[in-house]
């Protein structure tokens, strides 16, 4: 998987990893395995942005985990994070990574649509994330998918991302299925601070039980 390593993929919210607790849940989902984190924040002001992304990306890169954000090239390029996730409405993959090089990891949203994915690969996407596989009170629109495309994303030759109500509870399938990552919010964030490691853990001692290249490193 190149600079991608399987497991769990955390991802912020502005309502459940609010500013006063946005670094130490980070802080504790690294500590709990996490192995890619998102800085997703859709509401706060750009010198927020701008302010929280550039403390993840220092946590991150102590870490030694890839920091993505998401929708903004702009804003990944600004404080030099590892790279994007972008939507089909963010805007372009070849713009975005005119921006931010090749090195720069770059995710592309491909819902339930295998058509969708053979574009993003063929435009030289990192990873191909597939959503949303169960309700998602962060994204409740967000169109539905069937855990089969992920078998069927494999042919594709790239890490898939699974994203879309996943909690410790609901995620085995997924594994069993072909993903890569598990792409989570309130599965991860929505008990509270101290939750977030326990949890981490418990979705890496998953990947340990059921994908063939998890390594354990916490
Ligand atoms: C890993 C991952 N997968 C999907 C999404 C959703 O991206 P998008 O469709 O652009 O929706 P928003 O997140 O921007 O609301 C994601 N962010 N991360
Ligand atoms: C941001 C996002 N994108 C989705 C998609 O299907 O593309 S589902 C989703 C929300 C993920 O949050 P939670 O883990 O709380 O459901
Ligand atoms: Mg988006």
């Amino acid at each position: 998987m190149g600079a991608l390593k399987p497991g769990l993929y955390a991802i912020t919210d502005e309502r459940l990893t609010p500013d006063a607790e946005l670094v130490s849940a980070v802080a504790a989902a690294l500590a709990g395995g996490a192995t890619l984190v998102q800085y997703r924040d859709k509401r706060s002001s750009s010198a927020t942005r701008h302010r929280q992304a550039s403390e993840l990306n220092t946590l991150c890169r102590q870490a030694g985990v890839p920091l993505l954000i998401n929708d903004d090239p702009e804003l990944a390029a600004r404080v030099g994070a590892a790279g994007v996730h972008l939507g089909q409405e963010d805007g372009s993959l070849q713009a975005a990574r005119e921006q931010l090089g090749p090195d720069a990891i770059i995710g592309i949203t491909c819902h339930h649509r295998l058509d969708l994915a053979w574009t993003a690969r063929d435009n030289g996407a990192d990873y191909l994330a597939f959503g949303r596989f169960y309700h998602s009170g962060t994204k409740p629109g967000a169109p539905p998918a069937e855990p089969s495309v992920l078998t069927e994303a494999r042919e594709l030759g790239l890490p898939i991302t699974a994203i879309g109500g996943i909690t410790i509870d609901n995620a085995e399938p997924l594994i069993l299925a072909g993903a890569d990552l598990l792409a989570v919010v309130g599965g991860l964030f929505d008990g509270g601070p101290e939750q977030v490691e326990y949890r981490a853990r418990d979705f890496g001692r998953l990947f340990a039980r059921h994908h063939p290249t998890f390594f354990q490193s916490v």
